[in-house]
């Protein structure tokens, strides 16, 4: 057991634990990164277990670990145990430290949300929610209202039509297309609340002033990885109770004009799009649906016609092929000013003014990523230097090529090799797309919605 003193220092923004014993190892701890302080002799995971006694109480607090392969770094929850003099003074020590846990924590949330899928993933969701997740959230104060999901598309209706006044923000514990019903059913309330039609590309669209935070639950859980940087539910849990936040570029698609979906990652035309239709018959796979429908789709050796239409963003600011690794904190995405930011005005379909660059051809796939896509599958992801709120998005072109040579470049979304650096391979930071195949005319718009997420320290 580890007995300290503790110290709160001057200014109250870190609590400095140094050990009785002689072989000092100083611990300071930023109070803003206290998860919570309990009486007596106390761990929480595993499991939880409590001996009580007088005079000692325990603090937790986030601890840093490496990873091993992955860009994010793991976050656990660390623990020391202080022994008081007296009793009084270890009230004193607990009542101080929470009261100045809340004082320097504004932004952590009090009640949450909870929906779990239970059929994501490896269909573990209520497991990991139950067993590494409600302990932590129990232990930093923080009430859960917890919905198992019973059917697809019920979190988006509870979003859409139930009374969320007293709610934080919104845990999703699945994967991407959890997420994904999530951020339809908050951004569709908020559009409804003020009074916004959907419908009308050149509106603009009104983020939603819930955060969204992601247990990672599902089978490719890419927008947890491209953010955090780890898949892990602990190192999520952490982030959501500390009030982490990171902002998201969202894409709103239309086809003509009627709404079609939003999207924070990847939105694919033909190769992608085609793997994720024909993953969703073999979900009884589970995660291994992705390799068999990728398998699939790559011998069927389709490419599509069309005419892609975009926008440019401006190649000062930042560029898909600069090497960069957008983070929390990034210096290209501070530059946003504004919160939510309608980037494509879009006019009326098959007008193209000056802006627009217009090309034609025969595609393998057209994909737009609004980040780096980023996954274990592919650690660098399908666009690595894909920034994360700066409001533009990376369009890719891939031409239609012979199958070794389209085979290549699947293959480098698995390497560190630069997957851009192929004669059939076109990347372009945008603001705006559309994308013309068959008379069906779709539009990328931008706005931006924050997630409990994310510091990259
Ligand atoms: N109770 C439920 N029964 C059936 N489907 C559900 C249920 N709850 C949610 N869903 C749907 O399941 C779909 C997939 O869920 P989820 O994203 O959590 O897992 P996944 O597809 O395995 O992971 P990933 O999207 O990361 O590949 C979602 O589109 C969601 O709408």
């Amino acid at each position: 057991m580890k007995i300290c003193s503790l110290k709160l220092q001057d200014h109250l923004s870190n609590i400095v634990m140094v050990p009785v014993c002689l072989c000092v190892i100083k611990v300071s701890v930023p109070v803003s990164e206290v998860v919570g302080v309990e009486e007596g002799r106390v761990e929480i995971l595993p499991h939880k277990s409590v001996e009580d006694t007088d005079k000692d109480f325990t603090v937790f607090y986030v601890k840093r670990c490496r990873s091993g392969g992955t860009y994010g770094l793991l976050w656990r929850l660390g623990r020391t145990q202080f022994s008081c003099p007296s009793r009084v003074l270890k009230d004193q020590w607990i009542t101080n430290l929470r009261t100045s846990v809340k004082t320097h924590s504004p932004r952590r949330p009090n009640r949450l949300l909870v929906f779990i899928n239970p059929f994501g993933g490896k269909k573990k969701g209520r497991k990991i929610y139950h067993s590494l997740v409600a302990p932590l959230f129990e232990l930093a104060g923080i009430s859960s209202h917890v919905i198992v999901t019973e059917r697809a598309n019920q979190a988006r209706d509870h979003l859409l039509k139930k009374d969320l006044i007293g709610f934080d923000g919104v845990v999703c514990v699945g994967g991407d297309g959890m997420f994904s019903e999530i951020l339809h059913g908050l951004i569709g309330r908020a559009q409804q609340e003020a009074g916004i039609c959907e419908n009308d590309p050149s509106v603009t669209l009104q983020p939603s002033s819930l955060h969204i935070g992601i247990i990672p639950a599902g089978s490719t859980d890419c927008v947890c990885y491209a953010t955090v940087g780890v898949i892990d539910p602990v190192t999520s849990a952490l982030h959501i109770v500390v009030g982490d936040s990171q902002p998201l570029d969202v894409c709103a698609v239309h086809q003509a004009s009627a709404p079609l979906r939003y999207s924070v990652s990847l939105l694919g035309y033909g190769f992608y799009g085609d793997v994720l239709a024909e993953s969703e018959k073999h979900r009884w796979m589970g995660p291994l649906r992705y390799d068999f429908s990728g398998t699939m789709v790559y011998l069927c050796n389709r490419s599509y016609a069309g005419i892609v239409q975009y926008i440019p963003a401006d190649p000062v600011l930042s560029s898909p092929r600069d090497r960069t690794r957008c983070l929390s904190g990034c210096s290209v995405c501070s530059r946003r000013t504004s919160f939510v930011r309608l980037v494509c005005l879009f006019a009326s379909p098959l007008t193209f003014p000056d802006e627009w660059v217009s090309v034609e051809g025969r595609f393998r796939c057209v994909s737009l990523t609004c980040m780096s896509c980023a996954c274990p599958r592919s650690p660098l992801g399908l666009s690595p230097s894909a920034h994360l709120a700066d409001g533009t998005g990376d369009l890719i072109l891939v031409w239609d090529t012979n199958p070794l040579g389209f085979l290549k470049y699947l293959y480098r979304h698995t390497s560190a090799q630069d997957q851009f650096d192929l004669p059939f391979v076109e990347v372009h930071r945008v603001k705006a797309v559309q994308f013309l195949i068959f008379q069906c005319l779709f539009t990328v718009i931008h706005l931006q919605i924050y997630l409990f997420l994310n510091t990259f320290i």
